[in-house]
């Protein structure tokens, strides 16, 4: 609402709640929005990752979407996402012309369709490098869209949303200071301050000072209201034995479960439960339901929480990009290194400790990949990286240090570069640089004797070895 009707409904004695104004004052964002069909192509997330970049809304649907729907949609333009390399997937084409019918401008990326009118322009393959500016150019000059979808509007509408759902009410978020539930915590308390309460599980398998730096950032510098539950020990008991991986994330995943339900039971009158969804994570994949979807290991959640809590959900990025997420998180406060850290799996350190988990093997893994990760910071290789780490292999090796025998673990060093996770090449780091990291963790950890580097790229070997 302007400022002026707003001036007007106060002088006539009305006086609006902070909700009202919220509500009325955020641009709503979602006004032009494109339509992004997609036709299997593996394409179509970064087509769409580039219409948000561009400033504007938009939406992922499978190409078969009914044509009520496309209606309803109210497209600025759409976009058809295909693969130049497949048969098209259009089984029906009616849908398809419904989109054709309708009176905006049409983009198809990859694929010439039959009778595409003059409305519609063609391009390329995606990979094209002119393609992604193409796409802008589409969204900003012909469908004419302004470009409202910015950090700064997401945010405002997500806490306008968050209000108007939470109202007075309290609200619980699982933090895990990964990038998402760490964007939620920092959004929430923005939009509702003490009326979060976050509880971070500190299962003893975090990074170095991980759990420290967690309770520094949110709870000392921002004043959010943040429960450590210091789990290590009952982690550390219930994994004793355990050499199977699928067998330790199952157990670790359980756990955290349980330790996450004593503490929320111990709270009062908890009616939300906030969780860190993301677009990519609801997209419904054509690929997918066409059985074209690449085999992949299960991903490394922690287990997710059950999904009988008597909670209501307050998921305040489940419109966005993880790359949005991470440009929210700049805009409200949080330090860049945090929110442009490397995808760091649920389990933690517990797949990167092969076979039996053990406190010493985990307070030796967390020496060394805090001394590879300082020194590829350093090098300027880290954002150059898209995942690094160290690995314990509990396999004895003999070597001298200080003329000193020495007969000690191994420590395998990993760094890929990937796009999208799905496929990925191990780093080309260079050696001088190689020769450092080993040379520290060895002369720094008496408990090492000899690093390697992998050098498997995927497929056929996983990012992570468990
Ligand atoms: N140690 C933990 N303590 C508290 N909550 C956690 C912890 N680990 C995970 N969670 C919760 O479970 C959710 C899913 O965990 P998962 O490991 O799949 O992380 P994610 O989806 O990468 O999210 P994030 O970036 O927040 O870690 C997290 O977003 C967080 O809310």
């Amino acid at each position: 609402m302007n400022s002026h009707l707003q001036g007007e409904l106060q002088k006539s004695g009305y006086n609006l709640t902070t909700r009202e104004t919220d509500l009325m004052t955020t641009p709503d964002i979602h006004a032009e929005r494109i339509l992004v069909l997609d036709f299997g192509s593996e394409y179509t997330q970064l087509i769409a990752r580039k219409v948000r970049s561009a400033g504007v809304y938009c939406e992922v649907h499978p190409f078969d979407l009914d044509e009520a729907a496309i209606r309803a949609f109210n497209a600025k333009g759409i976009i058809l996402s295909c693969d130049p390399d497949a048969e098209p997937l259009v089984a029906d084409p009616q849908p398809v012309a419904a989109a054709y019918q309708l009176d905006v401008p049409l983009l198809s990326v990859g694929y010439e369709h039959p009778g595409l009118p003059a409305v519609a322009r063609r391009i390329g393959a995606y990979d094209d490098s002119n393609t992604p500016a193409l796409v802008e150019n589409f969204v900003l000059q012909d469908c004419a869209c302004q470009g409202l979808w910015t950090p700064a509007n997401i945010i405002e509408d997500a806490i306008a949303k968050v209000r108007a759902q939470v109202g007075e009410r309290q609200v619980l978020l699982g933090l895990s200071g990964g990038v998402d539930s760490s964007v939620v915590a920092a959004l929430l308390h923005r939009a509702i301050g003490d009326q979060l309460t976050c509880v971070f599980v500190d299962h003893g398998l975090m990074r170095l000072h991980e759990g420290d730096q967690v309770m520094r950032m949110f709870a000392e510098n921002m004043g959010v209201k943040v429960i450590r539950v210091d789990a290590e020990q009952r982690f550390l008991d219930l994994l004793k034995g355990v050499n199977d991986p699928e067998e330790k994330r199952k157990i670790i995943g359980r756990t955290f479960i349980e330790v996450f339900d004593e503490e929320s039971a111990k709270l009062e009158g908890i009616d939300f439960l906030a969780q860190g969804t993301i677009y990519p994570d609801i997209i419904e994949s054509v690929a997918i339901k066409h059985g074209k979807a690449r085999v992949i290991k299960s991903h490394h959640n922690v287990g997710g929480l059950p999904e009988d809590m008597k909670f209501e959900l307050v998921e305040p990025l489940k419109e966005l990009f993880k790359d949005e997420v991470r440009k929210l998180g700049v805009e409200l406060g949080l330090p860049r290194e945090m929110v442009y850290r490397h995808p760091f799996p649920g389990p933690g350190l517990g797949v990167r400790i092969l076979g039996e988990i053990r406190k010493e093997y985990a307070d030796l893994l967390r020496q060394a990949d805090h001394i590879f990760i300082e020194e590829l910071r350093a090098a300027g290789w880290y954002d150059k990286t898209s995942q690094a780490f160290a690995v314990f292999v509990p396999v004895r090796s003999v070597g001298v240090v200080n003329d000193q025998r020495r007969y000690a673990w191994v420590i395998s060093l990993r760094a890929v570069e990937t796009i999208d996770f799905m496929t990925a090449r191990w780093a080309h780091l260079p050696y001088e640089l190689i020769e450092k990291v080993s040379t520290r963790i060895i002369t720094e950890l008496e408990g090492i004797s000899r690093v390697v580097y992998d050098v498997s790229s995927k497929p056929p070997a996983t990012i992570e070895w468990e």
